[in-house]
């Protein structure tokens, strides 16, 4: 069971932010998020958050040559490079908001020549199993792939980072998150399988009879939330996985991202219950996975703009959010301050 972040300091700050020279409740879920800032920081009020740091984990999967995805697996690799030529969706929005951004390679089926060694040396393997046919991993690949994502947490964190969010790259990925959150929840296929890059109604229908056929072939393993890893995850999973769970048993507060993050992070408090304590959600993505997992975690999204990239965009959209709140409670003037004789 991990620590829960301090119930002491989230006293404290619910009682600043009845305090503060604003009426009861007039700041809405930002003075919720506040509080739980200020709760995960041990500290209150919240210190600003000027070190906010984006690990993009990326790796492609078997399942991708078997019709999943409107986009072919050639996009992985083209787009580990645009994320370093700071060039992705994501990399605008990092800009914008001040969010560092680190990509891993941990199963991109490409050899990414000429790609700084930083991001290849994490590689666990070459693509993941197709996980309605085969294991997506050994089971000791996913121990590898969780202690990476693990030891890149303690890095950041080391580094001085305040806030960490989770991207993922990975043309098919929906298709093994989708199976990890039915793992989790004890869901058929059909009510967590979406459309990802936009799949059509027949590939759709397809895709749900391989998250099925996946969730089938993985049996009673699902109990187990590692084993899960192994037989429907993949090693950029795991190692996201790794990563989120290393960031709650750090004390560091995570805000979680779309389907990827989300199925990673219940994983992570599969597997050490109290881990989502640390974790806010970003923002609600459209598929219907991450809704179904958010809601299992007790997580209400900042943001719901419809939005269905991955890479972290969710989340680094939600930055300034937090930031807002963070200002709120420590700026704000206290009633008793600005009232005469106060
Ligand atoms: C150009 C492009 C950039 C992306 N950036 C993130 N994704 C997102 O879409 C993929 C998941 O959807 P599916 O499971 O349907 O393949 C992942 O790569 C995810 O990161 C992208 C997809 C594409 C095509
Ligand atoms: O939920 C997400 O993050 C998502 C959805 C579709 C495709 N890629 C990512």
């Amino acid at each position: 069971m991990i620590a829960a972040p301090s119930a002491a300091v989230a006293a404290a700050a619910t009682e600043r932010l009845a305090g503060l020279a604003t009426p009861p409740g007039a700041l809405g879920r930002l003075g919720n998020l506040a509080v739980w800032m200020a709760a995960t920081q041990g500290v209150c009020p919240p210190r600003e958050l000027t070190n906010v740091g984006l690990v993009i984990f990326a790796g492609d999967h078997g399942v991708a040559r078997h019709g999943v995805s409107a986009y072919p697996p050639e996009i992985t690799a083209a787009m580990v490079r645009t994320f370093l030529t700071g060039r992705a969706g994501v990399s605008a929005l990092a800009k914008a908001h001040d969010v560092s951004v680190r990509v891993l390679d941990l199963g991109v089926d490409d050899d990414l020549e000429g790609v700084p060694d930083g991001v290849r040396r994490h590689k666990v393997r070459r693509s993941s199993g197709a996980i309605h046919l085969e294991d997506a991993l050994t089971a000791d690949e996913t121990r590898r792939a969780l202690e990476v994502g693990a030891s890149v947490a303690r890095e950041e964190v080391a580094a001085g980072a305040q806030l960490l969010l989770s991207g993922d790259m990975g043309i098919g990925n929906t298709t093994p998150a989708a199976a990890l959150v039915a793992a989790g929840l004890g869901l058929p296929a059909s009510e967590v399988t979406g459309r990802g890059t936009g799949i059509d109604d027949t590939a759709l229908r397809h895709k749900e009879q391989v998250v099925q056929q996946a969730l089938d072939r993985a049996g009673s393993r699902v109990a187990d939330p590692v084993d899960c890893l192994t037989a429907l995850g993949s090693a950029d999973l795991a190692a996201s996985t790794g990563y989120l769970l290393e960031a709650a048993r750090l004390g560091v507060p995570v805000l979680l991202d779309g389907l990827m993050a989300v199925a990673c992070a219940l994983t992570a408090d599969r597997i050490e219950p109290g881990a989502a304590a640390w974790y806010a959600a970003g923002h609600r993505s459209t598929e219907p996975a991450q809704s179904l997992a958010l809601a299992k975690l007790g997580l209400e999204p900042v943001l719901d703009l419809g939005l269905r990239l991955g890479e972290g965009s969710g989340a680094v959209a939600a930055v300034p959010v937090l930031r807002s709140a963070v200002a709120l409670l420590r700026d704000v003037a206290l009633l008793s301050e600005i009232l005469p004789g106060g």
